[in-house]
């Protein structure tokens, strides 16, 4: 794989190579001030010592080309020049359920755990933008996650968690901007200014309508509402995420490894395309934007695809976007084990299959991570459970070793091979998808949609021909009764929600609501950013199902393709 080449030495006689080794040592020096290494001295149980990166020992053009150092373009071998030798990745579980008191109590427990950031999981009436009492909420308050109505359910989401110290992401789509409001709100009660605030909102709308299905607004509307958040952050929120672009949902519908980076990717390039189009500076708001990964048992295209996603990226920014920062050409992602990969049966064996992929995000250079618990294929993850998942990471952390020096895998025949296959059939695919008119376009005509449903069809038939074994369900099964301890959400919740949003009506400046509720519907007419009249209607305890409502007269409602 490796061919060298003669290379002429530059004006300072050093290569490429040294040149770019000496940046990166440079690079070192100055990231260690601020996060300096965990130890300072890493080494193996017999004591050998183990060095920060292994890397190829003389000139080398592929090496210099596609891999290069970490924290580099184009970021092969990972985005931060310590890398996990400075910080682990931000163990992030996924969590929600029932009442926003239920759920606040869960995250103080994750924290207490050793968690080390928040991920806020919302119910189904909460994720497309209707109050627990409206008829169409009936029976799935609480359900899937936790009911925010009005920011008082927000207050006690994050009582006595300081937002100033913990960064949080919320899985929230069509009303990011709404949920992205409460939290500024919550904020500055708890004397936080926005400009503190670190965290991510997941804002991709366009995987919404390919695969997870929580959309309320045409596409065209919907962009612009996350351009509109776009520009609120880069003036307000500068630390915050302002989209998290799922590939994890499109994997889970049943997509390969190839489609799921190359249709996040294209939805990445769609979100750009918008933000410029809205008059935005690509490299303002470019370092803002975040990925979300799956991770399968397929251990080493895992591990490739995340390396193949970082460098497609670097590329597509700084070529085709002319991106000038470097924080612009850097794919941050999070990543979360494959839920769909979990079986009902012998549930126990998920922890394995978890441990095997979150190795995967890890090996591949994931920033944040949840690991998923063993009983997800039945239920809620009981405490127990959550604990485990949590576990999992922090044993692959502390024990493994594998945080230990930088992109271990760098190098391997195999590795960088699966690396490049992955990138070129992702490329394939982003030239098909801009021949159709872009991921807008695309998605508009169905065409990931079928690309998705016809690799999950042949992923089907090879499991029941038994060409692709899964245990416990297809081969090593045993009788069995599956009685787990299984987390069910309280009936009577949806009552005491609809009697709490009562309350909060009965007791807010109904005159305030109004006005701010009418200030939005005009600024929704015009190409006015929304934001601010959204933070001002949370903060008269306007709720999110009428939020939503204004916006659904003013831009429709989507009803599918
Ligand atoms: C960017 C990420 C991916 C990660 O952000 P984090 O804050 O956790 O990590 P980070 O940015 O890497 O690190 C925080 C700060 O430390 C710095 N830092 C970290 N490591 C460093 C190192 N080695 N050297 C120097 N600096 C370092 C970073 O630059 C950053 O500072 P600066 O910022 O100053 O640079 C973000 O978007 C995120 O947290 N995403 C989580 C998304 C999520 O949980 N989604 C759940 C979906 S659940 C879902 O959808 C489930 C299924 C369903 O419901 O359908």
């Amino acid at each position: 794989m490796i061919e060298r080449k003669g290379k002429e030495k530059g004006a300072w006689g050093m290569s490429d190579y040294e040149k770019m080794k000496r940046t990166w040592e440079a690079d070192v020096e100055k990231t260690t001030q601020r996060f300096p290494e965990r130890k300072e001295k890493f080494q193996t149980s017999s004591e050998l010592l183990i060095d920060r990166l292994y890397a190829p020992d003389k000139e080398n053009d592929t090496y210099n080309e596609k891999i290069g150092f970490p924290g580099q373009y184009p970021y092969t071998r990972g985005i931060q020049p310590t890398m996990y030798r400075s910080r682990y990745w931000t163990m992030r579980q996924y969590a929600g359920f029932g009442s926003a008191e239920e759920t606040n109590e869960r995250f103080r427990y994750l924290l207490e755990q050793g968690q080390t950031g928040l991920s806020v999981a919302f119910d189904l009436p909460t994720q497309i933008g209707y109050d627990s009492d409206d008829p169409m909420a009936d029976g799935e308050v609480g359900k899937v996650g936790v009911a925010i109505d009005s920011l008082k359910d927000m207050e006690q989401l994050f009582d006595q968690i300081p937002l100033d110290k913990v960064s949080t992401s919320m899985t929230i789509n069509a009303p990011a901007s709404i949920l992205l409001a409460m939290y500024i709100a919550v904020g500055e009660k708890q004397g936080v200014a926005p400009s503190k605030l670190t965290g991510t909102i997941q804002n991709d709308i366009l995987k919404e309508y390919i695969a997870r299905g929580t959309y309320i607004y045409p596409p065209k509307p919907s962009m612009r509402l996350i351009t509109d958040i776009f520009a609120y952050c880069q003036e307000n929120l500068p630390k915050f995420n302002t989209i998290s672009i799922s590939g994890y949902h499109i994997r889970e519908a049943g997509s390969t490894a190839v489609q799921e980076v190359a249709f996040t990717i294209a939805n990445g390039m769609a979100y750009v395309d918008a933000a410029i189009e809205a008059g935005l500076e690509v490299d303002q708001f470019a370092p803002r934007l975040a990925f979300f990964f799956n991770a399968h048992n397929q251990f080493f295209e895992e591990a490739a695809k995340f390396r193949a996603a970082r460098r497609m990226w670097a590329k597509i920014m700084k070529e085709h976007y002319g991106a000038e920062n470097p924080k612009s050409w850097k794919l941050r992602f999070h990543t979360q084990t494959g839920g769909s990969t979990l079986t009902a049966q012998q549930p126990d064996n998920n922890i394995v299959r978890v441990t095997l992929q979150a190795l995967a995000a890890v090996m591949g250079g994931t920033q944040s991570l949840h690991t998923n618990s063993r009983d997800e294929a039945l239920a809620l993850p009981t405490e127990e459970s959550a604990r485990i998942a949590l576990r999992t990471q922090q044993i692959i952390a502390n024990e493994s070793g594998v945080a230990d020096t930088i992109d271990p895998l760098a190098g391997s025949y195999y590795v960088e091979a699966l690396t490049d296959e992955i990138e070129k059939e992702a490329n394939a695919y982003l030239e098909r998808i801009q021949k159709l008119g872009g991921a807008v376009q695309a998605v508009e005509e169905g065409f990931m949609q079928r690309e998705i449903h016809s690799a999950a069809y042949e992923a089907q038939k090879r499991m029941e021909a038994k060409e692709d074994i899964v245990v416990g369900l297809n081969e090593f099964k045993v009788d069995e009764e599956i009685h787990a301890d299984l987390l069910r959400v309280d009936e009577a919740l949806e009552r005491s929600q609809i009697e709490k949003t009562k309350q909060v009506r009965e007791g807010r400046n109904e005159a305030a609501v109004e006005e701010t509720l009418s200030n939005l519907r005009n600024a929704a007419k015009t190409t006015e950013n929304v934001m601010p009249h959204i933070v001002q209607a949370v903060k008269q305890y306007a709720t999110v199902g009428e939020i939503a409502n204004i916006l659904r007269e003013e831009f429709g409602e989507y009803t599918g393709m």
